[in-house]
């Protein structure tokens, strides 16, 4: 399971929790602008958007699970098992690969509207990047600063939605997570009236009763609901040290504790990393499970006029 969120407060924040049970070999991976991408079915771009984010490390191609390019565009992968359904190549529309989508996207688009023209058109196929990595079934978040979309890949094709929210976990498909949240219209940060019954003498014994009801597990319906919680609530100074801060508050509250959650294998789901982007300074800050300290990756403390990934 994963959890992604966007953050405004002066500043624009992009960033999320990756749960899973293993490694998939992090590490947070810098494409320069002449780095050489090679597509499946797209012709290769030479020259591109730079981008910055955690990816599985290959130095053929980035696998990110999430980045930012340099125009402060933003995308995840989130997992979405059951649902995603990739299509064969065939030659019709622009085909890209699920591996492909985030580098394919970061580099030609500065905008989540030029993203959506894109996305209009496209077909996600089912092609591995290698025997040992068949494609993942997932699904996207895209956002900027005024817009945010979800991208799935299911039977009927490619859905796009628009998400009020700016907050993403996993299953089930998306219009779900739209119509549940009204199931939560009722929660407040606020100390909550007595409006159960006037004739019965009901009173607020302790804080944070107005949100009583609120999911505390670790689900994925439940963590939406409790990420667009504390998210639409939050408050924090608008300086860069207190919306991180603020960032990875938000990010713990739906974070998953070793021992919490056993997979249908047997293992232990844990919140492997969480990060949190600065969509206008290009800063990439991000925490394990076993280090809380915040580190960060200036992506512009790189040379992105170089033609190599870094791997920082
Ligand atoms: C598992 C990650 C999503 C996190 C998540 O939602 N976990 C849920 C765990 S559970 O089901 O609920 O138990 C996804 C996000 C991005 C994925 C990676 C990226 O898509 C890049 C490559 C793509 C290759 O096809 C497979 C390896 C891979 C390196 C992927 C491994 C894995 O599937 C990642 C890391």
């Amino acid at each position: 399971m994963c959890t992604c969120i966007t953050y405004e407060n002066g500043d624009f924040y992009f960033g999320r929790n990756l749960d899973l049970d293993c490694s998939f070999g992090e590490k947070v991976t810098v494409t320069p602008r002449n780095f050489s991408l090679n597509f499946c079915k797209s012709p290769r771009l030479e020259h591109h958007y730079a981008m910055v984010g955690m990816a599985s490390a290959a130095d053929s191609f980035p696998l990110y699970a999430e980045a930012m390019n340099e125009k402060g565009l933003c995308m995840a992968g989130l997992n979405f098992p059951g649902n995603a359904l990739y299509q064969e190549a065939c030659g019709e529309g622009i085909e890209v690969a699920s591996f492909e989508i985030i580098p394919w996207i970061l580099a030609r688009c500065a905008t989540v509207a030029q993203a959506r023209d894109y996305l209009s058109q496209m077909r996600v196929i089912n092609t591995s990047f290698s025997p040992q990595m068949p494609p993942a079934p997932l699904h996207w978040m895209v956002a900027d600063r005024e817009n945010c979309l979800v991208i799935e890949a299911v039977r009927h094709g490619l859905k796009i939605y628009d998400n009020p929210y700016g907050v993403l976990t996993n299953n089930p498909p998306f219009d779900y997570h739209l119509m549940n949240m009204n199931n939560y219209l009722n929660l407040t940060p606020q100390c909550p009236d007595n409006r159960f019954s006037s004739k019965l003498n009901l009173n607020s014994y302790a804080q944070g009763m107005g949100a009583l009801g609120l999911p505390g597990d670790a689900s994925s319906a439940s963590r939406f609901v409790r990420a667009a919680f504390f998210k639409w609530n939050s408050v924090s100074k608008k300086d860069e040290a207190s919306n991180v801060s603020q960032f990875f508050h938000i990010l713990d509250g739906v974070a998953m504790i070793r021992g919490s959650v056993i997979t249908e294998e047997g293992k232990y789901d844990i919140t492997t990393y969480s990060c949190c982007m600065n969509t206008r300074t290009g800063m990439y800050y991000y925490k394990t499970y076993d280090d809380s300290c915040v580190r960060q990756v200036d992506m512009y403390g790189e040379d992105l006029e170089g033609g190599a990934l870094v791997f920082v």
